[in-house]
């Protein structure tokens, strides 16, 4: 018998064993196949081992699957088939598993979401009225969407939350951001102008010679706004909270790539290179602010009505159910940190382009902004923003439409903004003067949502842009876009390629 043969013969239980991970025993052991002599003996008679799932791996990994298949496609085919025998169609399924969406995902920045909410979109547009009952929330059927594990790193906290909880927040948050304390009160509006000033002082140095000078502004007023969420909120300045904005940027980026590729159950968990970066991310950033509330919080610095402040006092004294727990809290400044930066920068770096595209609206609003507030004193007291996913929780009726629970709706705020029937010929031009009148059409204006969970900043987002903007046109005689600008509009982070490039001119 030669080597071969007696190893061959040998080769008994316990060899095929170790090829499939079994033991005499029956057991299915963990580990990945060790590939040996001997089972590549085995392989040499009998192929090679067959991948047979580990025991303890087969529960979660059906489990996964069913999951997936549910969720990929029983859930879209049905309502699919739900909203077809109304007459509803949309463009024929792509492919079994992703549907349309690597399409969708490589011609829009709009995220993966089933075609057919994009079909419900649709159809909600070329039945004008039907948006109206969508935005008076539809008898209380509709709450906000969930979000993907990966979107939950940036809504943490009270965008992300619903029940109880959010319920809770949101009474512990709102008086930080009501319109008594934001405007009434005085209390922002220098704190606020405060930090504008800064940052007009250092574009203003720039034009230190006299001449004209260029700002790309949207990176400047993403500084400004932190440092204005950081001022209000926290009590603290950009300055300090500097290495969370740049985290929560590098998030934002790693989010908005999630959110234009296909979604994937359970993908957002793997250990891929950018999975694992986004969450260190989160353990940095949580980590900063937990020193920051620790910080304030031993110094004496929690003033009993900034957000940090509210949130705390719930922590030490709220009854027990009233309580904010520390992991809470930290959800809430990574919502505030991000939410209180991003939108309102984006309202003023898309208000000064169109400023700056509009030379007579310029004027117009300089002139105002001096009788109102004089040359040079910033704004006080007196001075008097995608689309939106909804969940529909239970089968509702929009106008024609049978909406079956499950369905994620998606209103197209861009396209309410700009429906003719609601503003007439003119609805994508830029023309301030529809505004003044002080009136909205019912349901056909809602750049902070609608309902229960409403924009919780959109107080201070107003007053502060009001703010910055009446001291840039107090400052500067006139500003103009620059030659450099390329215009190139993007839906997710960052709002535009390459910048917004203005040219400012002091007289
Ligand atoms: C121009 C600026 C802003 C725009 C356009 C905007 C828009 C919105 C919208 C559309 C919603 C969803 C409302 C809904 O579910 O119907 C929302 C929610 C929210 N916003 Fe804003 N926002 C702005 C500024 C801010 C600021 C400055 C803050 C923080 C100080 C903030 C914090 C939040 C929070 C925490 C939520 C979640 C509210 C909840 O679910 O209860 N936003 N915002």
């Amino acid at each position: 018998m030669t080597r071969y043969e007696s190893e061959l013969a040998s080769s008994t239980d316990e060899t095929l064993a170790r090829a499939f991970q079994l033991k005499a025993d029956g057991r299915i052991y963990k580990g990945p196949p060790r590939r040996t002599y001997q089972s590549h003996l085995h392989h040499a008679h009998h192929g090679p081992p067959r991948l047979l799932p580990n025991a303890s791996f087969l529960p979660p990994f059906l489990f996964f699957l069913f999951k997936s298949l549910y969720t990929l496609v029983w859930v879209p085919e049905k309502i699919r088939r739900h909203y077809r025998r109304q007459g509803i169609g949309g463009p024929p399924r792509r492919h079994l598993i992703f549907g349309n969406s690597p399409k969708s995902a490589a011609c829009s920045s709009e995220h993966n979401l089933p075609f057919l909410v994009r079909v419900l979109a649709a159809a909600l547009r070329r039945r004008p009225g039907d948006h109206r009952e969508v935005v008076m929330d539809a008898g209380g059927g509709l709450e906000k969407g969930s979000s993907t594990p990966g979107e939950a790193a940036v809504r943490d906290g009270l965008a992300g939350l619903k029940g109880k909880k959010w319920a809770l927040h949101r009474r512990i948050i709102n008086p930080t951001f009501n319109m008594e304390r934001v405007k009434k009160k005085i209390e922002l509006v220098p704190e606020i102008a405060a930090c504008a000033s800064k940052m007009l002082d250092d574009w203003e140095s720039r034009g230190a010679s006299g001449g004209d000078f260029e700002v790309e502004v949207g990176e400047e007023l993403q500084r400004f706004t932190a440092d204005v969420i950081s001022h209000v909120a926290f009590g603290s300045s950009y300055e300090e909270g500097r290495r969370i904005f740049e985290l929560q940027e590098e998030q934002a980026l790693l989010v908005s790539l999630a959110l234009r590729s296909v979604y994937i159950p359970g993908f957002s968990f793997l250990p891929t290179r950018r999975n694992r970066r986004r969450q260190e991310i989160d353990k940095e950033i949580r980590d900063s602010l937990r020193r920051l509330i620790r910080s304030k919080d031993s110094a004496g610095d929690l003033i009993s009505k900034n957000l940090l402040g509210l949130m705390m006092s719930s922590n030490k004294e709220g009854a027990e159910e009233d309580q904010m727990g520390i992991e809470e809290i930290i959800d809430e400044c990574k919502t505030f940190y991000f939410a209180g930066k991003e939108t309102t920068a984006n309202l003023l770096t898309w208000a000064l382009l169109l400023l700056a595209l509009h030379q007579e609206w310029q004027t117009k609003t300089r002139e105002e902004v001096k009788n109102l507030c004089g040359e040079h004193n910033p704004p006080a007291r007196r001075t008097s923003p995608g689309s939106k996913q909804k969940l529909a929780t239970k089968n509702i009726k929009l106008g024609a439409i049978d909406v079956a629970a499950g369905t994620e709706v998606v209103i197209p705020v861009i396209a309410v903004h700009q429906d003719k029937e609601v503003w007439g010929e003119d609805a994508c031009q830029f023309n301030p003067l529809r505004f003044s009148d002080g009136r909205r059409p019912t349901g056909g204006y809602f750049p902070f949502g609608f309902g229960p969970t409403i924009c919780v900043g959109q107080n201070l987002a107003l007053v502060e842009a009001k703010v910055a903007l009446a001291m840039i046109l107090q400052r500067f005689s006139s500003f103009s876009v620059a030659p450099s600008y390329v215009h190139a509009p993007a839906r997710h982070h960052p709002p535009t390629q390459y910048g917004i490039q203005i040219i400012f001119h002091k007289a």
